[in-house]
């Protein structure tokens, strides 16, 4: 079966167009990919390309840094802020499979929303942890690389709302659904740096770039370098090369809106192996905007995604499934309570 990875233009709703048969068609092509694949392509989304530019610009100041400035940048483990080294993480270990513990060769930067963002609400420190800036040395512009980090974040934050908009009518809810549950969301960008060391043999032992997993909340918005690495596993259990269109974001949907949808709507495994271009193994950039809802947010499954008698899942609030899936990934303990996805992946094949 060949696999395909719909490309849908979200412009009749990122434009707040009136034209209610194009925006009807939009959000139509999104629910037949959200049940099938559960990962696309967007066009239309409107974040400008030198925003883009920016953001790959200033990564590239960052990462190109000796280690020991990066590492002046980590965080706890348990706080998604600053640098990740590489070897800290091991993705799939949040879906249970054994794999050893930080086996995963990306280095990554994080940023996200801070409990200073909204003042007058009581959220836990952790989560809405302040963001690591990084100050400034020699050969990086610090103030370039927020700037540029911060407007990203912002445009793919507007991204992710939009394409809540559409998930409320492709599912024939009120917007206020999604809403709701995201005024004060833990939102994440994890900037992402694949680098294996120079000169490792392209047909060498088989280096782990990111571990297969599920993102965990309700949406991701995803650049990528246009370069080979990430695979998507399709309905027929085979890992699916995925580089993105000129111009598109990718769009993968999350545990949380599986859940709730009652799996209606499929949160897709996928993982990032060494990409190999010309038979040589390229450094390859991603930057993941995680939208996950609000900490405190209870969310129960969709009525109309449930057949007659068909029992919903417990309702659960969203700091609950966080907390599940990160205890998973981090302290090389596996998550027992991802079973499904496990087994999906015991049965991939690498063809
Ligand atoms: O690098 C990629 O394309 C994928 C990144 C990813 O899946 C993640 O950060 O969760
Ligand atoms: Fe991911």
């Amino acid at each position: 079966m060949k696999f395909h990875v719909p490309l849908i233009d979200i412009a009749p709703y990122a434009n707040d167009g009136e034209d209610s048969l194009a925006r009807a068609d939009t959000a139509e092509a999104l629910a037949q990919a959200c049940r099938e694949v559960g990962f696309v392509q967007i066009l239309g989304h409107g974040v400008p390309d030198s925003v883009l530019a920016a953001l790959a610009s200033a990564m590239d100041g960052f990462f190109s840094q000796p280690s020991e400035y990066k590492r002046c940048y980590r965080a706890a483990p348990e706080i998604n802020r600053g640098y990740a080294p590489p070897h800290s993480e091991s993705l799939s270990l949040s879906l249970g499979i054994g794999t050893p513990a930080a086996a995963d060769y990306f280095e990554a930067f994080n940023v996200g929303t801070a409990a200073s963002d909204f003042p007058g609400l009581e959220l836990p420190a952790q989560v809405y942890a302040e963001n690591l800036w990084p100050q400034p040395v020699a050969g990086f512009d610090d103030r370039q690389f927020r700037g540029a980090v911060e407007t990203y974040f912002a445009e793919a934050g507007r991204v992710a709302r939009i394409l809540t908009r559409i998930f409320a009518d492709a599912l024939g809810v009120d917007a206020g659904v999604f809403e709701r549950v995201s005024d004060h969301s833990v939102d994440v960008l994890r900037m992402n740096h694949y680098a294996l060391p120079p000169g490792t043999a392209a047909d060498g032992p088989d280096p782990v770039g990111m571990g297969a997993h599920t993102d965990y909340g309700i949406v991701t918005v995803l650049w990528a370098d246009p370069v080979p690495g990430l695979q998507v596993l399709g309905g027929d259990s085979v890992w699916h090369d995925v580089q993105p269109a000129p111009g598109a974001l990718l769009v993968n949907l999350g545990d949380l809106t599986a859940r709730w949808t009652h799996d209606r709507w499929r949160s897709t495994l996928h993982r990032v192996i060494p990409p190999v271009v010309d038979g040589r193994i390229v450094r390859r950039r991603s930057a993941a905007y995680f939208h996950d809802g609000n900490i405190d947010a209870r969310i129960e499954t969709i009525p109309s995604c449930l057949a007659a008698g068909e029992a919903a899942y417990p309702p659960i609030t969203v700091g609950e499934h966080l907390a599940a899936k990160l205890a998973g990934s981090r302290a090389g303990q596996p998550n027992r309570e991802a079973g499904s996805e496990a087994e999906r992946l015991r049965a991939a094949r690498d063809d």
